[in-house]
């Protein structure tokens, strides 16, 4: 960071101290030898706050003397009673049992919202000289060189700069600049990932207020009327959770329990793991903490904000890698971490820079340009983990990230997230295999009905269960197992419940419960607005997204040659089989005396063509966004557009559809003769009609795909879908009253209004003499009006191919929408 920030000046004062600032009041407090109590209450605190400081409990802290310098510690120390508010180091929140040695200089804070928060520094002149304290400060007033730039990498040679460095922020971000009148007007720069002035995002610019918090990816700036602070600097993540409940009626109308008052706290670097039966709730857990799960009721919050009310600050800050693999297994690593930086981080990123850092990090560099498809599990799941890791998520979950892999690969697993979490990510992890959970900083133990069993370090989980005789120096913590059998004990459900509940409730009182929530706990800011609603709009610009998955659909497209090749030669080839029984007929030329079968045989040969455009157009996209469905939840949370998503589908099947077209249409015509038509060339005709019958059963088989849940049910509903086409085509049947109102439901029955009236199958009827009665040819081929040669019908039959096309579209995003959930 650069510019005029002001700096702390030396105290002539021996003593040890801490000096209190309360948005811009300070007091200075000497430290006493022995214990010192922090606080509001007269009669407890030998170090007194004034009284009007609210944020300061009335007994705030304990700080007692150790060695030559002073540990602090949270609350009463002799009653065990946390504060309020807290005391944090960097989110991390000061407990009761093992507080924190002060260092010289360092910085505290009590309470957690900017806007009140108090901060606490620790000064003792015997020790020298005195670092820099971590708040920084830019003061606006009298300031020279306007703007003042906020950014990953602003002008290094302004005065007036802010180098916010973090892979989610822009280079240049925003800028402020004065009024005119004394204030100061924030402006974004178009950043990809938004400027939030107290939780909301600001469309372009906005006036700053005081006491505003200015949010720009991981940073907090207060802006205090006359300057800029940075009071979150070190860009961590606490979470704290409270009393979470998830309750659901089965189907007798019964209240089934998922989460049962579940109270639980995140430090900062932290690594977790979610133990617990199948079926205990760890992963509905795990998703309420990440606020993608309904709840029923309770509140989780990121450094005191509550998640689901700012989940827009929050979301290029959180990593989630669900149980399915969120790549495209089509893709080589380097291009799915690519697309993934293009997609989430922006534009200015020097991507090649973070993909290396990435691959570097989850040891992948070796594999950087091997298709993900020839991965191993494991590799695959580092690939996912690199995914995230890319924006650098202070906050990372992770959905049974071991499954499936075998020992040794679960050992690396853990000890790649340990690396992660001892970087300052705060890491959690819902897991089954316990073998290598020693060496997280905490295990959550689950029990049926979602009730929290245990938490706490893993070495203290055995003898809280009773299951641990032996000694924890060594890595291996004994055998958890047994705790899964301990929280399953019962012949039926009733009384496993009752097991669970007699260890949750013991937990519930223990003394690690109250070091390791109770007292740990922080409150979240009351009363807090929520972001608005236009804070959800995408980072980068609509076009811009259609433009990286159109280009990264094609790829997953063209990779996959054989089903390429097939998608493109099925039509032609099935034209070309119905050429073979017809090699001696002119079943499309309109003769001047048709024979009494031409016009049934011509009929026939256009339901074909129909089926064939229609079967394709179906069988093209159907599992086009299902198969995808996790990548798209992810993309989605993050800052995919959904328009953008089902354009390219729609625009890359769509260009299919148009080579297909054309190689259908040379075959016909390669193989037919073509009929004379009056209203515009044949071939023309039948290449638009083929176009649009493909483009509309395309766009219905992905309607269809955003319905189904899996590929197989994908599959077992094209059936359902074709048949009716081909009974209510009006071709094999007469279709009269309901039968015939149902067929304007089908695409058979447009696009083969559409080739009949091109090839006049109306002019191939029979003419009707003596022998051959109208009766007798009403049997054999009846003229319709839904095949007569105007443009008016040819029009109708087109509009209504690209209204099916259209509507079903628009059903599509409705059905996709419905899935979001924020
Ligand atoms: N939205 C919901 N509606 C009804 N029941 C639900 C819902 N979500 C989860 N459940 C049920 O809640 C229970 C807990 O599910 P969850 O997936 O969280 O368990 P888990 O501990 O992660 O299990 P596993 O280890 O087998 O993955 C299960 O019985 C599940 O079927």
């Amino acid at each position: 960071m650069t510019g005029n920030y002001s700096d702390r000046t030396t105290v002539a004062n021996t003593t040890p101290y801490i000096e209190l600032d309360n948005q811009g009041r300070k007091e200075i407090l000497n430290l006493r030898d022995g214990i010192n109590c922090l606080g509001r209450d007269p009669n407890w605190a030998n170090i007194q706050t004034p009284q009007d400081w609210n944020v300061v409990s009335r007994k705030q802290a304990t700080i007692e003397q150790e060695g030559s310098g002073f540990r602090i510690y949270d609350g009463d120390r002799n009653s065990q009673k946390a504060s309020g508010n807290g005391i944090f180091l960097n989110q991390s929140r000061i407990n009761l049992t093992d507080g924190y040695l002060l260092k010289n200089g360092e910085q505290l804070h009590i309470g957690q919202d900017p806007r009140y928060q108090i901060s606490l520094t620790y000064f003792n002149p015997k020790l020298g000289e005195m670092s820099i304290p971590s708040v920084r400060k830019l003061s606006l007033k009298g300031l020279q060189n306007w703007p003042v730039e906020l950014g990953r990498s602003p002008n290094p040679h302004s005065t007036s700069s802010m180098e916010l460095d973090a892979p989610t922020v822009s280079r240049l971000h925003a800028t402020i600049n004065p009024d005119g009148k004394g204030g100061y007007i924030l402006k974004d720069s178009s950043s990809s990932n938004g400027t939030f002035v107290n939780g909301n995002r600001i469309d372009k610019s906005c006036t700053l207020n005081k006491d505003d918090t200015i949010q720009i990816g991981p940073y907090v700036l207060l802006f205090t009327g006359e300057s800029l602070e940075l009071t979150n600097a070190t860009n961590q993540i606490r979470l704290d959770a409270h009393k979470l409940n998830f309750r659901v009626k089965d189907k007798k109308g019964d209240t089934f329990t998922i989460l049962n008052d579940v109270y639980l706290v995140l430090e900062p670097g932290q690594l977790v793991a979610f133990v617990g039966g199948s079926g205990a709730g760890k992963s509905t857990l795990m998703k309420a903490l990440l606020g993608i799960a309904p709840i029923s009721s309770g509140n989780v919050y990121l450094n005191g904000d509550n998640l689901r009310k700012n989940w827009p600050i929050y979301r290029s800050q959180v990593g989630y890698v669900p149980q399915d693999d969120i790549i495209h297994r089509e893709l080589t690593v380097e291009e799915v971490l690519r697309s993934a930086c293009q997609l989430r981080l922006p534009p200015d990123t020097n991507i090649s820079k973070v993909i290396t850092n990435t691959l570097d990090q989850i040891k992948l560099s070796h594999v950087r340009n091997t298709l993900v498809s020839r991965l191993s599990g494991g590799q695959r799941k580092r690939v996912s983990i690199g995914v995230e890791l890319l924006a650098d998520p202070k906050l990372f979950f992770l959905d049974e990230p071991t499954s499936g892999l075998d020992p040794g690969l679960d050992k690396e697993m853990m000890q790649l997230l340990r690396e992660q979490a001892d970087r300052g990510r705060t890491i959690a992890l819902v897991t089954h295999a316990t073998d290598n959970i020693g060496i997280c900083d905490r295990i959550a133990f689950m029990g049926l009905g979602g009730s929290l069993c245990f938490y706490g370090p893993p070495a203290e989980a055995l003898p809280f269960f009773q299951r641990y005789a032996g000694n924890f120096e060594s890595e291996h913590f004994g055998d958890f197992a047994d705790i899964y059998i301990e929280l399953n004990k019962g012949k039926d459900k009733a009384a496993i419940t009752e097991r669970v509940a007699y260890w949750s409730e013991k937990f519930a009182n223990s003394p690690e419960y109250k070091s390791y929530i109770q007292n740990s706990l922080s409150p979240g800011k009351e009363n807090q607005q929520g972001a608005k609603s236009n804070s959800t709009k995408t980072g980068i610009s609509p076009i811009a997204q259609l433009s990286l998955l159109c280009k990264r659909y094609w790829k997953l497209v063209s990779r996959d040659t054989t089903s390429l090749i097939l998608t493109l030669l099925a039509g032609p080839i099935t034209i070309a089989l119905t050429g073979l029984p017809l090699k001696n007929e002119q079943p499309l030329s309109v003769l001047s005396e048709p024979g009494i079968t031409q016009g049934s045989l011509a009929l026939r040969l256009l339901f074909i063509f129909s089926c064939v455009a229609i079967w394709i157009g179906l069988s093209n996209s159907i599992r086009e966004i299902v198969k995808e469905s996790a990548i798209y939840f992810r993309e989605r949370l993050l800052n995919l557009g959904l328009l953008p998503y089902f354009s390219s589908k729609l625009f890359i099947r769509g260009g299919l559809a148009l080579a297909q077209t054309l190689l259908i249409t040379a075959i016909v015509l390669l193989i037919f003769d073509a009929p004379e038509s009056e209203l515009i060339p044949w071939s023309l005709g039948f290449f638009i009609t083929t176009f649009l019958t493909l483009l509309a059963s395309t766009s219905l088989s992905l309607m269809l795909s955003a319905f189904v849940k899996t590929e197989n049910e994908g599959n077992g509903i094209l059936p359902l879908i074709m048949i009716p086409q081909i009974i209510f085509s009006g071709v094999l049947f007469n279709l009269e009253g309901w039968s015939s109102k149902l067929s304007w439901l089908m695409l058979s029955r447009w696009s083969i209004g559409a080739y009949g009236s091109l090839a006049d199958v109306n002019a191939m009827a029979p003419k009707p003499n003596p022998i051959l009665t109208q009766e007798i040819i009403n049997d054999i081929f009846k003229a319709s009006d839904v095949y007569n040669p105007t443009w008016d019908n040819l029009g109708l039959n087109w509009g209504v191919l690209i209204a099916h096309t259209l509507i079903y579209a628009v059903i599509a995003l409705i059905v996709q929408r419905r899935k979001d959930i924020f």
